[in-house]
């Protein structure tokens, strides 16, 4: 067995700040237009060299996943592999342990991360990289958030997802993440909205002021909220939380169900989470920062 240190990547949360839905294309998939930032926090990923290929799964919602043949982290394991064989690169067993922390089906990318760590952490642990056209085809092949999740960087997000601006101008953010702890399902929601061609984000600061950008995204909106909050209410329960506790801007991320406050300091969203914890204990809150650029 070739000695490895062991790679750990953290599989950030994604945060959809905004979210429009703009039109379809012919095979059912919808066009976007969305800013996206990612937390501090998310899932970690452990790969060390092993025998042959091993996963496990710790954390709070491990028990939440379904059979390990359907996560995403393998997808991306085989299908990463696959393509490096294909150029020639024979790569070795490794054991991929996934600690799960964010909830599930939660419009935040965990899977979508997860795959996205993934790649980044057997690229390192191989001590390789594939060309451009290829990791792209790869990262949409295994799911439209997975090309934003891989870039991981404050962006603007087209296409289906796909076509990626870096925004380097968008202000690192305080955030309360809460989530009522039960699962959406984005294809339905896709499938039960009733407009799909509202109109695009538009111009966005030039600095990063973070007042500037609050401004800015209160005139924008996550076009998915209200099919979410019609099939899931607690969406509209868990924003007014947020908002009671101060919010300077609250919104459902991705197609749901878990909304983000954004707060003026991480003290205060803190103390906001420690606050709506006391409420709702069978909830999921967390206080984190976003990355900056
Ligand atoms: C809602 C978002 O989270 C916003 O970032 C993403 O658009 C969803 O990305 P994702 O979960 O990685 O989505 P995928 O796993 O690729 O697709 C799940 C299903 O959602 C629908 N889908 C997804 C992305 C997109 N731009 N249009 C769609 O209509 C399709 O029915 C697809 O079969
Ligand atoms: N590593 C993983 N973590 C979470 N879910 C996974 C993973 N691998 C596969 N899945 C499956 O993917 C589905 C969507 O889960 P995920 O947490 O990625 O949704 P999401 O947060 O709504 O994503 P998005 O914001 O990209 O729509 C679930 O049904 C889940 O079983």
């Amino acid at each position: 067995m070739t000695e490895m240190p062991v790679v750990t990547e953290v599989a950030r949360a994604k945060i959809n700040l905004a979210l429009h839905v703009t039109g379809r294309r012919d095979d059912g998939y919808h066009l976007l237009d969305s800013l996206v930032t990612f937390c501090e926090s998310g899932d970690r990923l452990d790969i060390t060299a092993s025998d042959e290929d091993r996963f496990s799964v710790s954390g709070p919602f491990a028990d939440v996943l379904g059979a390990p043949a359907d996560n995403l982290v393998l997808k991306a394991r085989d299908g990463l592999r696959q393509r490096l064989a294909a150029a020639g690169i024979i790569t070795g067993p490794v054991a991929i342990h996934l600690e799960k922390n964010l909830p599930v089906a939660s419009g935040i990318g965990g899977g979508s991360a997860d795959a996205a760590a993934a790649l980044h952490g057997l690229l390192r642990a191989w001590k390789t990289d594939l060309e451009p056209r290829t990791s792209n085809a790869l990262l949409l092949s295994l799911g439209a958030d997975v090309p934003m999740c891989f870039a991981g960087t404050p962006l603007a997000a087209r296409g289906i997802g796909e076509n990626i601006t870096p925004l380097p101008q968008m202000p690192a953010m305080a955030l309360v993440l809460a989530n009522p702890l039960i699962g959406v399902s984005t294809p339905a929601i896709f499938k039960a909205l009733e407009r799909r061609d509202n109109p695009p984000v538009g111009a966005l600061p030039a600095s990063a002021d973070l007042a500037d950008w609050i401004d800015c995204l209160k005139n924008l909106r996550n076009d998915m909220e209200p099919a979410a909050t019609r099939l899931v209410p607690e969406i509209a329960a868990a924003r007014a939380m947020l908002d009671a506790e101060g919010a300077l801007l609250s919104r459902m991320s991705g197609s749901g169900a878990t909304c983000f406050g954004i707060f003026g300091s991480f003290e205060k969203a803190k103390a906001a989470a420690e606050a709506l914890r006391r409420q709702r204990p069978d909830w999921y809150f967390c206080a984190t920062n976003t990355m900056s650029a």
